[in-house]
């Protein structure tokens, strides 16, 4: 009997609920709904629209019980480190703040006075971004101390929604290593370094491991929604989600390419060395244990900030061909200044950076553009060298998967600045290993080697090679 699966996957700038079945030893996919996701001022703060997200959950599965399809499981993956907090009633105690927020804005530096950058990398192996979970919490007790004494729930963002399918509470392993407040070794949370901080210990809840029947449908949602279905816990962190469907059986550095650009390569065991702390990497936790050793790039936020400054006129297909016809202008950016986190307009400050370091000054949306990709480009190619560094070894080839592997010009750029071979897709990569993951559940796929020759035989990868000749 086939089984189907919804997977829900949401990220910084869309959400989708795809349908996933295996038909002739081939994944098939069926987009079942897609909806905007955007960061809103609420007062003072920049937060997600929790609220309307989950309404979008339930509307896409409203929309299979219309279409006739009734999926045997659903699973949630979303964007990393963030986080509601429950009271003793299980209410709400914060909004889903964004991690864009500026409440962070001098805690890494307050920790650092509690424990040092080293020992917490060596204890973590988490790479040090202004806004993880652990300087997010360390904020709010230094702001609002109340709200962390009410806490009696801490929940990641998928955490929260499968929550509120299921009123089951548990914390989801690939996710929680983005905080900075698991153990890299032990797995666990880092009790010493919640009591060294004054965190409170019991709002953490068991943490559990991709693969899980975390349990079916609250009774108010089978009678809303008209079914009921299992609640499969994926690789929550939607990277991890992507990484599992990375279609290579053999070592590769993948570009996980959406909002962000999350560019690595899988491994068994945590690196914590001084060059992987100074180089920024990080060690988050993977489906089977797995270590997925990757550093955040800016990524296409910025090209997605640059849009919304055109007021949203321009495709991003349509810039990608506007920055093609700008062949000529060459400027770049360091995109992983925090300067280009949230900017109060993009444009400007791409402009202002080529203007303080002697560049041309962009001027066309072209050359914006191009500006942005030839930047990510020159980025990538530096976590390359990185990579190979720390692995004292040279990789052959790259994956890009996600909504950025559409870029074709971006594609080939990668492969000119690295001289790699690059594999572009699938573009839905996260949601392909959210189904994945919930299809090894109902053992439908018996382990990743199997899904990821799966994923290989049933999606298209576009390959680009360098047009400059490959130098050893
Ligand atoms: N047709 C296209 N041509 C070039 N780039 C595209 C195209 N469609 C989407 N993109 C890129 O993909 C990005 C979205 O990727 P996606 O993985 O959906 O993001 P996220 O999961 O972070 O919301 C967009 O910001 C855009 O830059
Ligand atoms: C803030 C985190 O680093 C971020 O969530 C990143 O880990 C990630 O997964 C981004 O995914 P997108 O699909 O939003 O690019
Ligand atoms: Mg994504």
């Amino acid at each position: 009997m086939t089984k189907y699966s919804i997977a829900v996957d949401i990220g910084a700038s869309s959400g989708r609920l795809i349908l996933g079945w295996l038909e002739n030893g081939l994944l098939k996919l069926e987009e079942i709904h897609r909806f905007e996701n955007k960061i809103i001022q609420k007062g003072d703060s920049y937060c997600w629209e929790a609220d309307k997200l989950f309404q979008e959950i339930k509307n896409g599965l409203k929309k299979c019980k219309e279409l006739g399809i009734k999926p045997d499981s659903i699973g949630i993956d979303t964007w990393a480190v963030d986080f509601v907090l429950l009271d003793e009633k299980d209410q709400p105690l914060t909004d889903a703040v964004s991690y864009r927020d500026p409440r962070t804005d001098g805690m890494m530096e307050q920790v650092f006075e509690k424990i040092i950058k080293e020992r917490l990398y060596l204890e973590t192996g988490i790479q040090f971004q202004k806004f993880n979970t652990i300087y997010q919490l360390y904020s709010i007790k230094q702001n609002t101390p109340e709200i962390l004494d009410q806490a009696k729930s801490f929940l990641m963002i998928p955490d929260y929604f499968n929550y509120l399918l299921t009123g089951k509470k548990a914390n989801e392993y690939t996710n929680v290593t983005s905080t900075q407040l698991v153990n890299a070794f032990t797995k666990k949370w880092d009790h010493d370094l919640l009591d060294l901080l004054g965190i409170n210990k019991e709002m953490f809840h068991e943490i559990k491991t991709p693969k899980t029947v975390l349990g079916t449908l609250k009774e108010e949602l089978v009678s809303e929604l008209g079914f009921d279905l299992q609640v499969i816990l994926p690789a929550t962190h939607d990277t991890g989600s992507a990484v599992i469907a990375v279609p290579e059986e053999n070592e590769t550095i993948y570009i996980s390419s959406g909002t962000w650009s999350l560019i690595g390569v899988e491994n068994y065991f945590p690196i914590c060395v001084t060059k992987a702390l100074d180089y920024n990497f990080t060690n988050e936790g993977g489906i089977d244990y797995q270590y997925r050793f990757l550093k955040n790039i800016m990524g296409l936020w910025m090209i997605q900030e640059v849009r919304r400054n055109y007021n949203n006129e321009y495709s991003f297909a349509e810039l990608v061909d506007f920055a093609r016809e700008a062949r000529d202008f060459k400027a770049v950016v360091n995109v992983n200044d925090d300067r280009f986190l949230k900017p109060e307009n993009m444009i400007q400050e791409i402009m202002n950076y080529c203007v303080e370091t002697g560049q041309p000054i962009p001027g066309t949306p072209g050359e914006v553009a191009k500006c942005v990709y030839d930047s990510l480009a020159v980025s990538y190619q530096d976590a390359v060298h990185e990579i190979e560094e720390i692995f004292e070894k040279r990789f052959e080839k790259i994956n890009v998967i996600g909504g950025g592997c559409q870029n074709e010009m971006l594609n080939q750029l990668v492969a000119d600045v690295t001289k790699k071979e690059v594999y572009a897709g699938p573009v839905e990569a996260t949601a392909i290993g959210n189904i994945v993951a919930q299809l090894m559940a109902l053992d439908e796929i018996n382990d990743i080697k199997e899904a990821r020759t799966i994923v290989k035989k049933s999606f298209e990868v576009k390959k680009y090679l360098p047009t400059a000749p490959i130098t050893n």
